[in-house]
């Protein structure tokens, strides 16, 4: 038997992903607003370390796998933008950082972030929001975000999400991470049918976009789809598998975005990527494994 932190575990996937732990007969510490083993609210500043304070008493300081998918929609609503970056952000950074030491402790530990799709498919996301995200500057990514008015929530949400896989991208690959025996991926869904998605539809604006987002597979998700990737990703078949963002969206990533992965060059081009190779090359030869 080992032993599960999973965030968001009232709803949706969060709860699917628990049902199907505790079915494989696996111990799960639930972490949601509601209905959970432990109540905390993950977006506020002292929310996450006072459940990961909870989550170690309970697991001993051992876990063997922490799953963080309590997040909110690009719904309408005042301080939105904000709302949504605390939780599906900074909240899910702090509070696995935090879970860290317990899951080096286990020796050989998954961690799985929920990113989105949106991260990939939303235009317009500026630069200076995710910066502001990644230094933690909420404030400063808010007033930006006031520029785009009734839309403000989607580039937020958009702007949570890339900035969460940023983050874990780059904590994936450290010696913290990858080097005690980590492995820290990101899922990114596309549209699922949860609360979340029922939630931002419910908005006439959104409903009307959604009707033209292509999701080629022919439908939207369930949550036992997801969960099966989750369940992938925590299994010993993720040994491998380190900083990864796997997209699981029907298609809708794919058909928005065909051609743009790998980016190609053009030939011109090529002698400024063979001296950042030979860069890169001497630099990898120096550094430590
Ligand atoms: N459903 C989709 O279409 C979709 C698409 C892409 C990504 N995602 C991501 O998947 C994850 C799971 O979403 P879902 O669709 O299952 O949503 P959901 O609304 O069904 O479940 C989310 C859970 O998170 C909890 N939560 C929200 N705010 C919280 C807070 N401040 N503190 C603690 N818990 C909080 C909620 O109570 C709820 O139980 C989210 O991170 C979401 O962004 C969902």
């Amino acid at each position: 038997m080992s032993s599960y932190a999973v965030t968001g575990s009232a709803s949706g996937i969060g709860a699917a992903v628990t049902r199907r732990l505790r079915a494989a007969g696996h111990a799960v510490i639930e972490v949601d607003l509601h209905d959970a083993d432990i109540l905390a609210d993950l977006g506020t500043p002292e929310g996450p370390s006072a459940a990961a304070a909870e989550v170690l008493e309970r697991s001993g300081g051992v876990l063997d796998g922490a799953v963080l998918a309590a997040g909110i929609g690009p719904s309408p609503g005042p301080d939105r933008p904000r709302k949504i970056a605390q939780i599906n952000q900074l909240g899910t950074v702090q509070l696995l950082t935090a879970l860290r030491p317990a899951l080096a402790a286990s020796g050989d530990a998954r961690a799985v972030v929920f990113g989105s799709n949106s991260a990939s498919v939303t235009p317009g996301v500026p630069r200076r929001v995710i910066r502001a995200l990644r230094a933690g500057e909420i404030d400063r990514a808010v007033r930006t975000l006031r520029l785009f008015g009734p839309v403000a929530p989607n580039i937020a949400y958009a702007a949570s999400k890339i900035a969460v896989t940023d983050w874990a991208r780059r904590a994936a690959v450290t010696p913290a991470w990858a080097g005690a025996g980590i492995r820290l991926n990101v899922l990114a869904p596309g549209p699922v049918r949860t609360p979340l998605l029922d939630e931002e539809l419910a908005n006439p604006a959104a409903a009307r976009a959604f009707r033209a987002f292509p999701i080629p597979v022919g439908g939207v998700g369930d949550p036992g789809h997801l969960a099966d990737w989750v369940m992938m990703m925590l299994s010993p078949a993720a040994a491998f598998l380190c900083g990864s963002v796997v997209v699981v969206d029907g298609g809708s990533e794919a058909w928005l975005r065909a051609g743009e992965w790998p980016r190609p060059v053009a030939l011109r081009q090529v002698p400024r990527y063979l001296l950042r190779y030979r860069a890169f090359s001497r630099s990898s030869s120096t550094r430590s494994p």
